[in-house]
């Protein structure tokens, strides 16, 4: 993990621990600006998660981990050997922040199985460990996958990716776009076509800035042009990443991903799902137990703080869908690659 701040975030940047305090690169002014915020409270982490300025799943993991430090040391302040008690209301704000993830859920149950080991002393400097191992642990599960599904691609081919899934949306590297970090350095990929991802633009501002940044071929698309590109032929993988993957291989991602694999289906394109094993959730048989997110329908009425949408137009923003594990062809982990998913293909993956 960095011990200093850069400057100006890099991708690799999202969440940064120094000195005792949270750096969040915010992403929501990204690319056009690039600049951390510092938080010393759980509280104030859980608004950023909820707020955007930091996103994707497993990044949202890694800062609710740091959130739990932030907790722990707030709790032993205020109430010496009765921290454990005293952590409870912020452990519970950090999980109300966002539903869909399951990285959130994943990283709090693992920073509190350590909490039950813990004696009353002070438990900053254990919880912070942990909190970096899960990071570190984010980035090189990204690094194994990334070219576990780099081994996929047959290229060189143009591959499309939807929303951001890189480097900003984890612990470091990217799951899709570790894939395609991967599969460009063999020399398979020649270009990425990135969806813009309306309502907040991740594929405008995050994916084509860190492709860029990477020196990666990228063309920007409006979502609805995907299909037209597929059918001129020459796209030989979608790859996404994932919120949540149910028990069945039922894959929740950003909104638009669900039609995205259907036209893959119906142009006989190939459709990956890259994810670290913190994204997958056994304890929901199928993709109709993922609990959906539904945001501010404010954020599809405006744009760039434009209204766009007549005066009291109705709307809904569902951020996420589920595609069926029948349209997957690969989900790509750390621990392997599962083709054509099943319950019984994700146990034996699982273990
Ligand atoms: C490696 S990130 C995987 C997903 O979290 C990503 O594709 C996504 O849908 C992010 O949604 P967001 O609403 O930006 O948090």
């Amino acid at each position: 993990m960095k011990t200093t701040i850069p400057t100006v975030p890099t991708p690799d940047d999202a969440a940064v621990w120094h000195e005792g305090r949270l750096y969040l690169a915010d992403q929501r002014i990204l690319p056009e600006r690039a600049e951390f915020i510092a938080y010393d409270v759980a509280a104030d982490v859980a608004d950023a998660i909820r707020a955007m300025v930091v996103r994707g799943a497993p990044a949202i993991g890694v800062a609710a981990a740091y959130g739990v430090v932030l907790a722990g040391r707030s709790a032993y302040a205020a109430a010496t050997e009765g921290w454990k008690a005293a952590i409870e209301s912020d452990l519970e704000c950090l999980a109300a922040s966002r539903p869909t993830a399951v990285n959130l859920f994943w990283a709090i149950r693992r920073m509190r199985s350590l909490i039950d080991t813990l004696d009353a002393t002070d438990p900053t400097d254990r919880l912070l460990q942990e909190a970096i191992a899960i990071h570190d642990e984010d980035r090189a599960a990204n690094r194994r996958l990334g070219d576990l599904g780099a081994e996929l691609i047959a290229g060189p081919t143009n591959v499309i990716t939807h929303c951001n899934a890189g480097a900003a949306a984890t612990g470091g590297y990217g799951t899709a776009l570790g894939v395609v970090r991967s599969a460009y350095a063999a020399g398979k990929i020649v270009r990425v076509y990135a969806d813009e991802t309306r309502p907040w633009m991740q594929g405008s501002r995050l994916t084509a800035w860190e492709l860029m940044h990477d020196g990666i071929p990228v063309t920007l698309q409006a979502d609805g042009a995907a299909a037209s590109l597929m059918a001129t032929g020459g796209v030989g993988w979608v790859i996404v990443g994932s919120d949540r993957i149910a028990a069945n291989g039922d894959v929740a991602n950003k909104i638009g991903t669900y039609g995205l694999a259907v036209m893959a289906k119906y142009h006989g394109i190939k459709f990956m799902v890259a994810a670290p094993t913190s994204t997958v959730d056994m304890e929901i048989a199928s993709g109709a137990e993922i609990p959906i997110e539904e945001r501010d329908p404010e954020e599809l009425l405006s744009c760039g703080g434009r209204r766009l949408a007549p005066a009291g137009c109705d709307a809904r923003n569902p951020v996420f869908d589920v595609t069926p594990a029948s349209l997957v062809d690969a989900i790509v982990t750390e621990r392997g690659v599962v083709l054509n998913p099943t319950t019984e293909k994700m146990r034996a993956l699982m273990g």
